[in-house]
């Protein structure tokens, strides 16, 4: 019985039929029947002019020759000539860059408010090609393609058309408070970037312009690459080494140093908005600053991403920069473990998650906490002492009419060194040398516990700072042989006082 060759093997005869045919006519190639065959099944190299010049005369079926008597090449005609391509098949045909059609780049489109520009979000509908600019045409951006989309607006890719450097744009919803946030957070990255770290060596993002476009506020950054969450899911949510988790870590301590000695919070870290400056090296920045205030302005208080939600911001207590010293702790776990430590569904589910890990916030905390009430009851015990419980899951959905529900488990264990301590270890290269660096890897877990012990303590006051966090061994990588003391010591970062002069929040 003879078998019939399906659709897929009758195309590839084909190839190596059309193949044959046209080594066949080149003839002195020298090259045998199996060559044609593997050349017909994978990908052939595109061959410039030159390598066409001995075919000259022996016309393929169905090609044209250039001005020059070359056979062209179907995919060049169909590409970079395809221009021409047109002109050839019709000699009337112009190009206009004006008659592309507009690729839309914001969702929804439909225009809704500001003569059409803003769709019914009050975003700027943004089209690849377009130009952004101030009305007086001194800074104009190229549209190329849109990076991401948050609270305040949309972050597109743009050329600068001056120096044609590629730059990220965050054009701001044309709202009155989204604009003055954002006006802030021009305020505050012009204060970092040119007094904190002018020399740009503190990862923290920089601000090359800002101007208005059609009532739109936009923000010019430098061009950055993913975010340390797309990283991690990239990874598989497997973390990532103790290693890499040290050189993000330490950046950040460095760029929370900067902020620390300014008096600024940033409010709002998450892995979201620390941004990776390329995909060769594992240089971050942290990018943001729209929720970021001074220490004299918390005027805030429903700030910072719930998973990285300090317990001092969900009591209501007054805060300071210490709130981005717990998000970093919560983001170090994470990158480790590649699963966010808190993922809390609601604010009474991310309050008993810090509790059940963690244990009771202090009773002075819980004294001061203007939020306390809604999640923990107080009691008087057998000695006459004030003390705290937590709701229960059933009285706090009864007391808020909400349907609470537990939350998954996403870790077997329930302390942070168990949790730590049970991650699958990395795999070894070197099989001989496997017990010396299990036991090196032990160390660093070791370490990186009581590293994450200190950023994840409750008390705020007792919460290390960045400049103090940076002394541990984990950062400074010696080995690790007992817990951190804290030791304190001064550091120069920002000129004293420099956030002082920052306008007053309305
Ligand atoms: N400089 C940059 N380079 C590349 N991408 C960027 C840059 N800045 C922002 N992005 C992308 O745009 C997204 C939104 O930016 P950003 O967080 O500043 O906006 P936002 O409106 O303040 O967001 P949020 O809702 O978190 O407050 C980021 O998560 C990132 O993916």
């Amino acid at each position: 019985m003879v078998d019939t060759p399906n659709p897929q093997q009758q195309q590839q005869q084909q190839l190596q039929g059309q193949q044959g045919q046209g080594q066949g006519q080149q003839g002195q190639g020298g090259q045998g029947q199996g060559q044609h065959r593997r050349r017909a099944s994978g990908f052939r190299r595109v061959r410039d002019g030159r390598d066409l010049r001995p075919y000259v005369n022996q016309q393929p079926a169905g090609r044209r020759v250039d001005e020059r008597g070359v056979f062209l090449s179907p995919l060049r005609q169909l590409t970079t000539s395809i221009l021409e391509t047109y002109r050839i098949c019709n000699p009337a045909f112009r190009y206009e860059s004006t008659h592309n059609p507009r690729r839309v780049l914001t969702k929804p489109s439909k225009p809704a408010h500001n003569d059409g520009y803003d769709n019914e979000e009050y975003d700027y509908i943004l089209y690849v090609n377009d130009l952004l600019g101030s009305e007086d045409g001194h800074n104009r951006y190229l549209i190329l393609d849109i990076l991401g989309q948050g609270t305040f607006g949309q972050v597109v890719k743009c050329q600068n058309m001056k120096n044609h450097e590629i730059v990220a744009v965050k054009v701001v919803k044309n709202k009155p408070a989204y604009f003055n946030q954002s006006m802030m957070e021009v305020t505050i990255l012009e204060l970092l970037n040119n007094q904190c770290d002018p020399q740009d060596e503190h990862h923290i993002l920089r601000l090359r312009d800002s101007f208005i476009h059609k009532n739109h506020l936009c923000l010019v950054f430098e061009l950055l690459s993913s975010n340390l969450y797309e990283l991690i899911k990239q990874n598989q949510f497997q973390g990532l080494s103790t290693q890499l988790v040290k050189v993000f870590t330490a950046q950040l301590l460095d760029a929370l140093s900067v902020l620390k000695d300014a008096r600024l919070i940033h409010c709002d870290l998450k892995p979201e908005n620390i941004l990776l400056k390329s995909l060769q090296s594992p240089q971050i920045k942290v990018i943001d600053f729209g929720s970021a205030c001074h220490e004299r302005q918390t005027v805030y208080t429903y700030i910072q991403s719930r998973f990285y939600r300090s317990p001092e911001v969900i009591l209501g207590i007054p805060y300071t920069a210490s709130i981005d010293m717990w998000s970093l702790g919560c983001i170090a776990v994470e990158l480790f473990l590649g699963l966010p430590l808190f993922p809390g569904t609601s604010e009474y589910n991310q309050i008993t998650r810090i509790v059940e890990m963690l244990g009771m916030p202090p009773t002075y905390m819980l004294d001061m906490g203007k939020q306390t009430k809604q999640f923990f009851d107080s009691f008087v015990d057998v000695y006459g002492q004030k003390k705290y419980r937590l709701k229960s899951l059933e009285q706090y959905s009864r007391e808020h009419g909400t349907n609470e529900q537990p939350g998954k488990q996403y870790f077997k264990a329930t302390t942070l060194p168990e949790i730590v301590n049970q991650a699958p270890m990395p795999s070894f290269k070197s099989s001989s040398r496997q017990g010396h660096e299990v036991e090196k890897e032990l160390n660093n877990r070791a370490s990186f516990i009581d590293f994450c012990q200190g950023l994840l303590n409750l008390n705020p006051i007792e919460r290390w700072s960045p400049q103090q966090a940076r002394m541990h061994p984990f950062i400074t990588g010696e080995k690790f042989t007992k817990p951190f003391s804290v030791r304190s010591f001064f550091s120069f970062q920002c000129p004293a006082g420099a956030g002082e002069s920052l306008p007053k929040a309305d």
